[in-house]
């Protein structure tokens, strides 16, 4: 039974400085998501002051507003997704007055659990996310919701639309959020927003000479008229099949050491094997080879099943000329190999072939990663059924646990819509010094496996 929530409140946050209004074009990197489920984040704090009282006169009312002054420098979170008749793509528009929703609530879940290193129900998470509104004429950008959980501390709850923002672009904007909330308790006023942070609205630095947007449209209408009666012009978030109740979440936590010394196995075992060459062992490298190859041996089965993995890429500094590390909206494309079959990463070698291939995967990576949405979109429809497709949500280079909004550091940060797929969640660990954090969300018999299985790389 998932542990009861009680929520208090919900209104609509403003920006504090709004008196314009903002209209933003969706590019093809943006449009490649406008139907697909949303990024669902919850930060959690630790804070044993956190009674209600405290929750009601301090802690609300500081987040509250916070994110009104930080919305000002991000007007189109406030907005909405929306389709004129008359256009060919979606428009995404902030109009005076628009608000983002905010859910004020308190629960009775057990914190430590959630925030622990023990597996636990992933539906315990569901209650703290908040709902996107998305309708067949819009959707909201994000919106956000705050529990309590009395004596223990407090969660912040994110859902991004996809379309809108990226996992760099949302992580910008909650540091922002978390850097006026703190100076606003610290009573710092009138600081202005560092430049990192400051996000730049200009879409004419996304080009696109080989019309990509025109595939990504026509796969998405081919796509809708099947699935939507017909109206292609659906901002309806597409259905998702509800995960089985006996789905578990567990995070590891990988310390730089750990990470060394996977990196240092690799290194051993490819110069002592038959086709020995110089890896790129970064670790991102090394940390989503070995969580893929665990995965395939936990699911265990035919050996001759068809497995896959497909990771994201940030194209900001591949593109030529690079684009600007805080422009606002999604600039992402995907690496991926889906051929690939579960017995190359069964054996001995296993984590090694792995590594091998992801490494391949990233040194390919140059200027033409855009043209990889395209390969992308082809590649999908011919997945054989039961195809085990391994991805990878967040990254190591978010630096989420830097998230202060004045109450420290997060206890811990869990991706939630990792249970739309086979998913790992990435962040860079709390410790901050080199160690990264893994998510999983598996069924509970295939999540008893990985967890015999993570630790065995790990020794010496
Ligand atoms: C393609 C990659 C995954 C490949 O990674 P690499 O193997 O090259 O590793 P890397 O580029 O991260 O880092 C290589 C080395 O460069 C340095 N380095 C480079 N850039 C860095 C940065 N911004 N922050 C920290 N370190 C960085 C590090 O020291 C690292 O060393 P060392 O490795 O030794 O430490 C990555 O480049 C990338 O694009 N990551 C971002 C993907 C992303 O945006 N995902 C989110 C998708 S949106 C999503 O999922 C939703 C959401 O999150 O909301």
């Amino acid at each position: 039974m998932v542990s009861s929530l009680n929520v208090i409140d919900v209104s609509g946050v403003t920006p504090s400085d709004s008196s314009e209004s903002l209209t933003l074009p969706l590019t093809f990197f943006d449009l490649i998501w406008y139907n697909l489920h949303p990024v669902e984040r919850v930060i959690f704090y630790r804070l044993t002051d956190a009674t209600r009282p405290f929750f009601d006169s301090v802690i609300v009312p500081n987040l509250k507003s916070s994110l009104s002054s930080s919305l000002s420098h991000y007007l189109p979170l406030a907005g909405k997704l929306v389709w004129d008749s008359l256009d060919k793509k979606p428009t995404l528009v902030y109009s005076q007055n628009d608000a983002v929703s905010f859910t004020i609530a308190e629960s009775k879940a057990v914190f430590s659990l959630l925030t622990g290193n023990k597996p636990f129900p992933t539906t315990e998470l569901y209650p703290l996310v908040p709902e996107l509104r998305t309708t067949d004429e819009s959707a909201s950008a994000v919106s956000f919701q705050v529990t309590l959980f009395p004596n223990q501390g407090f969660c912040v709850g994110v859902a991004a639309h996809h379309a809108v923002l990226d996992g760099k672009t949302t992580t910008m904007f909650l540091k922002s959020w978390a850097y006026t909330c703190k100076l606003q308790q610290d009573q710092t006023v009138n600081a202005p927003l560092p430049q990192d942070l400051t996000p730049i609205y200009d879409r004419t630095v996304i080009k696109d000479p080989n019309d990509i947007e025109t595939e990504v449209m026509n796969h998405w209408k081919s796509k809708l008229e099947i699935i939507s009666d017909g109206n292609v012009k659906s901002l309806k978030i597409l259905p998702t099949p509800e995960p089985s109740p006996d789905v578990v979440r567990f995070t590891l936590d990988l310390t730089r050491e750990d990470i060394q010394t996977l990196r240092e196995r690799l290194k051993r075992e490819s110069s002592a094997s038959s086709s020995p060459k110089e890896l790129r062992l970064s670790t991102f490298v090394v940390t989503f080879s070995y969580a893929f190859t665990c995965l395939v041996r936990a699911r265990g089965g035919d050996p001759k099943r068809p497995v896959g993995y497909v990771f994201s890429v940030d194209c900001r500094s591949l593109l030529d000329p690079p684009i600007p590390s805080n422009y606002f909206g999604n600039c992402l494309s995907a690496s991926f190999n889906m051929k690939l079959t579960a017995e190359t990463f069964m054996g001995e070698e296993g984590f090694l072939n792995a590594a091998r291939m992801v490494s391949d995967s990233v040194e390919e990576l140059d200027e033409t990663v855009a043209f990889n949405i395209r390969k992308i979109f082809a590649a999908y429809p011919s997945l054989p059924p039961g195809a085990q497709l391994i991805s990878a949500s967040g990254s190591t280079r978010f630096g989420v646990y830097g998230l202060d909004f004045g109450w420290g550091k997060p206890e811990r940060v869990a991706i939630v819509s990792i249970d739309q797929g086979e998913v790992i969640s990435m962040a860079d660990g709390r410790d901050g010094i080199g160690g990264v954090e893994l998510g999983f969300s598996l069924k509970k018999h295939e999540m008893d496996n990985l967890i015999d299985l993570l630790p065995e790389g790990l020794k010496i």
